[in-house]
């Protein structure tokens, strides 16, 4: 959309006091002052039907807007810089500038022009800031993403611990909780805040820079004041009412001062205005299944690679009917659960609803009809809201009481039924009240319905009766002058005014004053239309006022039962979402998963819940297959050909995990899983120039996170570790990297590798076995069949994959006999021995018997080795030796260092 404003659109200077030269103006020292006052945001400054920005502000919010840069009068003997937005789409821009990270200061004019002109000439209109847009603080639909929370976070640090504190002020739902340093990236993506406050003494600290960048536009420092846990405590009291804290559950003094910076952020940013927010809760860490960033990004649970939520696992499972049941829905999928009975619970409420298609059709359907109660009610509690939020609230409860009544005494949603609390009486009021169509804004008027107040109704009747009075007079000056053109009209700077056309002018009468004249026509006022003026503005005026009086009376009724709405949208949420993966669960053929205390990992033909449905609207079919990680096997090593299905089979269990803790059914045709802690993935390689570091680089900081993370209940997914190093240096971590994660991490996990070498490693470890995806050769064609099955893969199949992919003929002819001659030299090297050769670097040293090492001569390794007494090395000299050793490989030996497969 073109929101681009015509450079003649901003309103004529002189409107207001005046910009001019020279010593700064009142206007401009106006200005100045709130600018001062707001540090850090843009100045939307009203002037008239416009917001302006001027100096600095112009000049950045200008080509960000995409909106023309002009000039109005001039300050310190320059031009002033000035760009504007017209007040009625001024959303529009808002949110293209919070979309650019800009954090904008509302200055309105708090009275009309016309009173500060009652104070003398050139009196200036009163103007304030009456709040701060920021990326965490929207309740406008317009500013949100209807389908996912908008979270404002704060980190705080107190006596050596960290905690969070986060608020959705669109909703009221505020929580903290207690993370360990190492948990905080885990913890920050889960939330995928808008706006993170930060002290400037942890924004400062070198060991978290790596988590404010990754969160990056988001991070908003504060001086460490702002954290202050004693007055976090004082704030929370006031803010909820009690004298104190102790019925909130026991906070530590950490999540209390996140808790108070977010509240004095909302004050500060609200201009004092708190809205409605619920108690804050703890969440306790383990409670929730632990994934990093990366993971996060890599399995792509809610959005994809590219960012959108195309792709997603929440695009692929998203079957809720409301806005409110999208975002938990979001959230759950976001923070699964990590303990078997609240898993459980919600698992029942799907399964009721698998188990009764009526019902499950009948809630949907009333669903269907809900409003977002949630986001109404937030923006009634800012005094941001109007006739249709009001309206909002009536019809979300309306059908709660439906719903409540629609779920009956179904055992396993008594715990929502329980929370739907119709307010019978609010409801009557609200409907009673209001039009069944009602406009946006309050100020817009005619939302009472019509016979519902009796003033209001007689001052309605007065101003509409004026208007026929216009039209009669209208038709009174036709007949007497003679001019069927005549017209009475209305603008905002002359009132209603007689227009005669140009051609007419000799019939006017003299009564008739004259106001403007132009090209086609010229305009009059009259002393009859003055007095009915008068009459219609004065009706006008009056019913609105008293309509506004009345909104205020029933938003003030709302907010007083705001707790029990919010819990009421809460529970139609949670309906949503259950029957929403009900509806999932048997559109996809997915079963009820155990979730329990055991370290099994049991699927039985799993599928992966993405690839599977796009693979249905090309009507192919997906393979089913198992996965077991049972203590005696708990590690998988994955070879199997290009394209075969490896990446495609880890994810899909990892996706099974995160499905399950979340409580939806999996898509498989049994599932059993040892309840996970914490999961990693480091799936496919992707460059991060943005921060310095290589493709290599970025899998090795993944992967160190891992080894020093993963416990006994971790699932670790581990695809082609290595492989964006040379050969042997590869082939050497993804062999150590195994051996630890079997050792000492004791974790399940899937290890997929090209390293076929590593297979050898069965024999040696215990909880390790080896599985494969079969192929087929068929007529000389590989046909990949999908399937798990217990083995090794003998070959990568990479060069039929770049067949398929259209590399030249000529290439593949080619790169077939240098493989060819590879393998030769590989079969007489023997790399299985490698499992009896360790310590690594024994095998990593050995030369190999390729071509380029067939000469007779001894070579310079081996010259070196003849030369050394092992015993008398000290640890320095050995390093050195290593570097003087590998050094020669490379320089004699290039080839050593192309992967051989
Ligand atoms: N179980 C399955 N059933 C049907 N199709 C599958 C299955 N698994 C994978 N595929 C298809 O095969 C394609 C390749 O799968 P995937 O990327 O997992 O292979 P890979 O073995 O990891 O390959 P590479 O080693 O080249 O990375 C997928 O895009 C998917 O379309």
């Amino acid at each position: 959309m073109d929101v681009s404003l015509p450079a003649g659109a901003n309103p004529p200077a002189g409107a207001d006091a005046v910009f001019d030269a020279g010593r700064a103006s009142p206007m401009i020292a106006q200005y100045q002052a709130l600018k001062r006052a707001h540090p850090g945001a843009l100045l939307f400054f009203r002037m008239g039907d416009f917001y302006e920005l001027f100096f600095e502000d112009a000049l950045v919010a200008a080509p960000a807007l995409e909106i023309a840069l002009t000039k109005r009068g001039r300050h310190a003997g320059e031009d002033i810089p000035m760009c504007g937005v017209p007040i009625h789409n001024a959303e529009l821009y808002l949110h293209r500038l919070i979309r650019k990270g800009f954090k904008v200061a509302i200055c309105e004019q708090l009275e009309d022009p016309a009173e500060a002109r009652k104070r003398g000439g050139k009196s200036l209109v009163k103007r304030d800031v009456i709040r701060i847009v920021t990326p965490g603080t929207l309740t406008e639909d317009a500013l949100l993403d209807a389908r996912s929370s908008n979270y404002l976070v704060a980190v705080a640090a107190s006596g050596g611990e960290l905690a969070l504190a986060w608020v959705d002020i669109s909703t009221g739902a505020f929580w903290t909780e207690a993370v360990e340093r190492a948990g905080l990236p885990a913890a920050l993506a889960r939330l995928s805040a808008g706006e993170i406050l930060v002290p400037e003494r942890l924004f400062a600290e070198p060991t978290l820079a790596g988590t404010w960048r990754e969160a990056g536009e988001a991070v908003t420092p504060l001086p460490d004041a702002s954290f202050d846990s004693i007055a976090a405590e004082r704030r929370l009291c006031q803010a909820f009412k009690v004298a104190t804290l102790e019925g909130f559950g026991g906070f530590g003094r950490a999540e209390l001062a996140a808790a108070g910076a977010i509240l004095g952020y909302l004050e500060l940013t609200q201009k004092g205005l708190l809205p409605r927010l619920d108690r804050p809760r703890r969440l306790e860490s383990r409670a929730v299944l632990q994934i990093d960033p990366a993971t996060r990004r890599n399995l792509e649970l809610v959005t994809s690679l590219s960012g959108s939520r195309e792709g997603s696992l929440l695009a692929a499972i998203d079957r809720t009917v409301t806005n409110a049941g999208g975002r938990l829905l979001c959230e759950r999928l976001s923070a699964p659960l990590a303990r078997p009975e609240p898993i459980r619970a919600r698992l029942d409420e799907v399964e009721s609803f698998v188990e009764s298609p009526d019902r499950r059709a009948d809630v949907r359907e009333a669903l269907r009809r809900c409003p977002d109660l949630g986001r109404a009610l937030s923006r009634l509690s800012l005094g941001r809201g109007g006739p249709r939020d009001l309206l909002a609230v009536a019809r979300g409860l309306e059908q709660a009481g439906a719903l409540r009544d629609a779920i009956g005494d179904e055992p396993a949603l008594a715990g929502i039924a329980r929370r739907l609390v119709p307010l019978g009486a609010l409801v009557d009021r609200l409907v009673g009240s209001l039009e069944d169509e009602v406009p946006l804004l309050a100020r817009d008027g005619g939302f009472i319905r019509v016979g519902r107040h009796e003033e209001l109704d007689q001052l309605r009747n007065l101003r509409d009766q004026s208007r026929r009075h216009i039209a009669a007079l209208e038709e009174h000056y036709r007949r007497e002058t003679g001019i069927s053109s005549l017209k009475i009209r209305h603008n905002n700077l002359l009132g209603y005014y007689v227009e005669v056309p140009a051609s007419q002018l000799g019939k006017v009468p003299a009564s008739f004053v004259q106001r403007q004249s132009m090209a086609g026509a010229t305009r009059y006022s009259t002393k009859e239309l003055a007095e009915l003026e008068s009459r219609i503005a004065s009706a006008g005026d009056r019913a609105l006022a008293l309509e506004l009086e009345l909104f205020e009376s029933l938003r003030q009724e709302v907010l007083a039962e705001g707790d029990a709405i919010a819990v009421t949208a809460q529970a139609l949420a949670e309906l949503d979402v259950a029957a929403a993966l009900a509806e999932l669960a048997v559109e996809q053929r997915y079963v009820r998963p155990v979730v329990d205390e055991s370290a099994s990992f049991a699927i039985v033909g799993g599928r992966h819940p993405v690839v599977e449905q796009a693979l249905a609207r090309g009507h192919d079919s997906f393979v089913a297959n198992d996965c077991d990680l049972g203590p005696s096997r708990a590690l998988w090593l994955l070879t199997g050909p290009n394209m075969a299905g490896k990446s495609t089979f880890l994810r899909q269990n990892a996706l099974i995990t995160v499905l399950a803790q979340m409580g939806s059914f999996v898509p498989a045709s049994s599932a059993r899983i040892g309840v996970v802690d914490r999961l990693f993935s480091r799936v496919g390689a992707a460059d991060d120039l943005a921060r310095g570091r290589s493709t290599f680089m970025v899998e090795m900081v993944e992967t160190a996170g891992i080894l020093n993370l993963a416990g006994p209940r971790s699932l670790v997914i581990l695809d082609e570790i290595g492989r964006g190093t040379a050969t042997y240096d590869g082939l050497s971590l993804a062999w150590a990297v195994v051996e630890h994660l079997h050792d000492v991490n004791r974790c399940r996990g899937l290890f997929a590798t090209h390293y076929h070498e590593l297979t050898a490693l069965a024999s040696r470890l215990e909880r390790l076995s080896c599985h494969t995806l079969r192929v087929k050769e068929w007529q000389g064609q590989v046909v990949f069949l999908h399937e798990v099955a217990p083995g090794t893969a003998d070959r990568s199949y990479g060069i039929h994959v770049a067949r398929l992919a259209g590399l030249p003929e000529a290439v593949l002819r080619r790169a077939e006999e240098v493989l060819h001659r590879l393998e030769e030299g590989e079969a007489r090297s023997a790399p299985a021995k490698l499992a009896d050769d360790l310590p690594l670097f024994a095998a990593a040293l050995r030369p190999t018997s390729g071509p380029a090492c067939a000469g007779a001569e001894p070579s310079e390794i081996e010259r070196i080795l003849e030369d050394v007494v092992p015993d008398e090395l000290t640890p320095k000299d050995a390093l050195e030796l290593v570097y003087r050793l590998k050094k020669c490989l490379v320089e004699r030996e290039p080839r050593a260092h192309i992967r051989s497969r």
